[in-house]
C-alpha cells in the first residue's frame, strides 16, 4: 500500500488476537478497506509487539483479570484502545478514567457489549423500565465463558436500576422468605440477575418486566461472534476522535 494510502489507514493491534472474540475482530479488521492488523498479541506474547508495530488502536478481548493491566500499558504508551473485555466495576471505570487524566488527546472506548442489537435492547428496557413495577434479567451464554453475571446483564441492571430509581420506584415485590440460596438469582441494584450457562448458546438476554394484568419481555439473541463485529469497528474508528473514557456504545451511534 502507498504511503499516501497509507496516511488514511487505522493501524490496529489485537490483544487476544488468539481467543474467540480476538480471532474475529482480527478477520473484521483484515477486511476493513481502512485498517490494517499491525500487530496480534495473546498470553505470553511482549505487549510492545504493538508499540513496535506502530499500532494507533489497540482492541482488547482477553479475560477480567488482566485486562486493566493491559489498558494501563496501553494509556501509559499512548495508544487508543477498545475494550470488550468484561469486569469493569465501578472503581475500575474510575481508575481509567484517573489514568486518562494524565493523557490529554488519548481515548478508550469500554462497551460490555459491542452488538447493535444489543445496545438496542439495553435502550429499550431502559426506557421501559419506569413502567413495570417487576424486572428480572436472565443472561444465557457459552459454557466457556468466565464470568457471570454477564457484563452485559450487569451493565443493563444498572441501567434499570437508574431509570427505576429516577421514576420513584421502589424495590421489586418479592415474598420469598425461604430461599436455597442462589435460587432468586444475583441481586444487582436490586435487579435480580440469572445466568445459564449451556452448549450450543453463544450470547443472548432477556428482560422481564411485569405489572399487573401483563409482562413485557425483550430478548437479544447473538448467534454468531459476528454479529459484534460493525459496533468494534465503529469504535475503532470513532476512538481517536473520542479524548477519555466512551461507556458503552450508545454515544457512537446516530
Ligand atoms: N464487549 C463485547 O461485545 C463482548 C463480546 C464477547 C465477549 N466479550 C468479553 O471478551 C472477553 C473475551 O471473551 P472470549 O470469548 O474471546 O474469551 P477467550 O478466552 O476465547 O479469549 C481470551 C484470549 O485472551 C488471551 N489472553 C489471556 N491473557 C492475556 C494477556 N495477558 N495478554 C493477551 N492475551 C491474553 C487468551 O489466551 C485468549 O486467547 C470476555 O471478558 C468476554 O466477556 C465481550
Ligand atoms: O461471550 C461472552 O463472554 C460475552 N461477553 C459479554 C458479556 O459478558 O456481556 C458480551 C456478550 C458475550
Amino acid at each position: 500500500m502507498t504511503d499516501e494510502r497509507e496516511q488514511g489507514t487505522i493501524r490496529v493491534g489485537v490483544l487476544g488476537a488468539g481467543g474467540r472474540m480476538g480471532a474475529e475482530v482480527c478477520k473484521a479488521v483484515d477486511g476493513a478497506a481502512d485498517m490494517k492488523l499491525v500487530a496480534t498479541v495473546d498470553q505470553g506474547d511482549a505487549l510492545s509487539e504493538l508499540t513496535d508495530a506502530g499500532a494507533q488502536v489497540v482492541v482488547d478481548f482477553t479475560t477480567p483479570d488482566v485486562v486493566m493491566d493491559n489498558l494501563r500499558w496501553c494509556v501509559d504508551h499512548g495508544v487508543h484502545a477498545v475494550v470488550g473485555t468484561t469486569g469493569f466495576t465501578e472503581q475500575r471505570l474510575d481508575q481509567v478514567r484517573g489514568w486518562l487524566a494524565g493523557k490529554p488527546g488519548l481515548g478508550v472506548v469500554i462497551a460490555p457489549n459491542f452488538g447493535i442489537g444489543a445496545v438496542l435492547m439495553m435502550q429499550f428496557a431502559t426506557r421501559a423500565a419506569r413502567y413495570f413495577e417487576s424486572v428480572e434479567i436472565i443472561e444465557q451464554h457459552h459454557p466457556r465463558k468466565l464470568d457471570a453475571p454477564s457484563g452485559t446483564a450487569t451493565h443493563t441492571a444498572r441501567l434499570i436500576a437508574a431509570a427505576r430509581a429516577e421514576a420513584g420506584l421502589g424495590p421489586v415485590p418479592d415474598a420469598t422468605a425461604d430461599e436455597v440460596p442462589g435460587a432468586r438469582g444475583a441481586d444487582l441494584d436490586g435487579v435480580r440477575v440469572h445466568a445459564v450457562r449451556a452448549t450450543g448458546l453463544v450470547a443472548h438476554q432477556e428482560v422481564l418486566f411485569g405489572t399487573t394484568g401483563e409482562t413485557l419481555t425483550i430478548r437479544h439473541d447473538s448467534y454468531d461472534r459476528v454479529s459484534f463485529m460493525p459496533g468494534v469497528l465503529l469504535a475503532v474508528r470513532a476512538v481517536r476522535s473520542r479524548p477519555g473514557l466512551t461507556l458503552a456504545l450508545d454515544p457512537l451511534l446516530d
